[in-house]
């Protein structure tokens, strides 16, 4: 599946005791874009994300995916969503530490409701030979972080989704895995026209990104172009 087009519109995050998270933002992607979130720790980078991804209880505003607005979705409707469209990559993985990579990278195959399921997982498969990780019968615990990560890149995209959203996919790497890790998203991304958007501190990643957009104190201040 090819990317979707995001257009925002007044959308503001509130958490608990009334908490406002992000102050009303508007703003456009482009179906393929790749777009970085950048700002200073605590500043709402991940309340955006999750806000995008329809995962944040209490918003207002439009989020409009390719023509859909989810924010006014019911829970049940927004999960399908997200299950059609959206490949989340989270920042400290939420892999399953008893299952093995492709057991990981091909869970979806147990929520879908999908009858055929094989495509999936051998698109998990093929995934994750592509990131460079050997078929294994190796749990996930033994794995290192590069390679958790790169599980969970696989995962993301085994259910071919036209979005991917990823928290920090950098934060736990050291520079020379990062890299490897920020070359095989980006280049995943582009080469099947997804749309990517990337929270992220890395200078490295936001480099490679179309476009940044910058959060500070639960305010979307001026983009700036990378
Ligand atoms: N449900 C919630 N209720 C109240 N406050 C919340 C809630 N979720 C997050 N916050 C607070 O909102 C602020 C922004 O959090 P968020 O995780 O979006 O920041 P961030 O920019 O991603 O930070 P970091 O770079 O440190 O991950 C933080 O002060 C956080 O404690």
């Amino acid at each position: 599946m090819a990317g979707l087009s995001l257009d925002v519109s007044g959308l503001s995050v509130t958490g608990s005791g009334g908490r406002v998270l992000l102050q009303p933002a508007s703003f456009q992607v482009r179906a393929g874009e790749a777009v970085g979130i950048l700002g200073p720790s605590g500043a709402g980078k991940s309340t955006l994300l999750y806000a995008l991804a329809g995962l944040q209880p209490k918003v207002t505003g439009v989020i409009n995916w390719g023509g859909q607005d989810i924010a006014c979705l019911s829970d049940a409707e927004r999960a399908r969503f997200r299950r059609n469209h959206v490949g989340m990559v989270f920042q400290d993985f939420l892999l399953f530490e008893e299952l093995t990579a492709l057991g990981n990278a091909a869970l979806t195959t147990a929520f879908s409701p999908r009858k055929d399921l094989a495509p999936i997982r051998s698109r998990a498969a093929a995934l994750l030979e592509r990131l460079g990780l050997p078929h294994s019968k190796r749990n996930v615990d033994s794995f290192s972080g590069g390679e958790r990560q790169r599980v969970a890149i696989a995962r993301a995209l085994a259910n071919d989704p036209d979005i991917i959203l990823a928290d920090e996919p950098t934060a736990s790497l050291d520079r020379a895995a990062a890299d490897r890790l920020i070359g095989d998203l980006i280049t995943l991304a582009r080469s099947e026209g997804k749309t990517l958007i990337a929270v992220s501190h890395d200078r490295h990643l936001l480099d490679r990104m179309d476009r940044s957009l910058q959060v500070a104190d639960g305010q979307l201040v001026e983009p700036s172009h990378a």
